[in-house]
C-alpha cells in the first residue's frame, strides 16, 4: 500500500475519541472502584489510548506496559503472538485491565490475558478502543470497547502504518484515490 496514492477518511474524529473516553473512563471507575486495579497497556499501538483513558478515572490505579508485536510492517497478524517485553509486577491481589488500542484477529488479546492469568491476578479483563469482530479468528469478546469498527486497516491515534503515522491524533481509514 503506498499511502501516497491514497485518501484519508476520518473513522473517529478527536471529538468522538474524547467523548467516548469520558464514558469509557466513568464506566471503569465505577466497576472498580474500592478494588485494586492494575492496568497493563500494550505497546508500542495502546501509548496514546492509555494516557487519555487513564486521565479520565477517578479512581486510584497502577500502570505498566508489555510489548507485544505480530503485525511487523504489513496489515495482516504474522499469526504469532511475541512478548518483546513482560511486565515486572507481582500480579497477586490485583483486578488486571489489558488496554490496546485494537482487537483485530483477537490472537494478541487472547495471548496476553492467558498469560497474564498465569500470574495469578484476581480478574482480567480488557478494555479497547477499536473492535473489529468480523476478523476474528479466536473467541474474545472485549469487556470495554470505544469503538466497534468494519473490517477496515485503521491508522493513527497510536496505530501506525509501517512504522509512521501514530502521532496522527484521530483514526482514518485509507482508501484509493479513484474509488
Ligand atoms: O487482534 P490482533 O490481530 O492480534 O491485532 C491487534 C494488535 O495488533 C497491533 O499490534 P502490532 O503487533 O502491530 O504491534 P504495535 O502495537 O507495535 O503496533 C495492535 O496494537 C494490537 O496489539
Ligand atoms: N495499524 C493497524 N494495526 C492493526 N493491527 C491489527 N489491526 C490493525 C489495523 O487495522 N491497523
Amino acid at each position: 500500500m503506498d499511502i501516497d496514492k491514497k485518501v484519508w477518511e476520518v473513522l473517529c474524529s478527536e471529538e468522538d475519541i474524547s467523548n467516548r473516553l469520558k464514558e469509557l473512563g466513568q464506566e471503569i471507575s465505577d466497576a472498580y472502584r474500592d478494588k485494586k486495579l492494575y492496568v497493563v497497556s500494550l505497546l508500542r499501538g495502546s501509548f496514546v489510548f492509555t494516557a487519555d483513558l487513564v486521565r479520565k478515572f477517578d479512581i486510584p490505579v497502577k500502570i505498566d506496559f508489555m510489548t507485544t508485536s505480530s503485525y511487523g510492517h504489513g496489515t495482516e497478524s504474522s499469526g504469532s503472538v511475541k512478548i518483546v517485553n513482560d511486565i515486572k509486577e507481582n500480579l497477586e491481589d490485583y483486578h488486571v485491565l489489558v488496554v490496546d488500542d485494537i482487537t483485530d484477529s483477537g490472537l494478541t488479546m487472547k495471548y496476553v490475558m492467558d498469560h497474564l492469568k498465569t500470574k495469578n491476578p484476581v480478574s482480567v479483563k480488557c478494555c479497547v478502543l477499536l473492535d473489529k469482530p468480523e476478523r476474528r479468528k479466536v473467541e474474545i469478546d472485549p469487556d470495554y470497547v470505544g469503538f466497534t469498527i468494519p473490517d477496515k486497516f485503521v491508522v493513527g491515534y497510536g496505530l501506525n502504518y509501517g512504522d509512521y503515522y501514530r502521532n496522527i491524533p484521530y483514526v482514518f481509514v485509507v482508501t484509493d484515490k479513484d474509488r
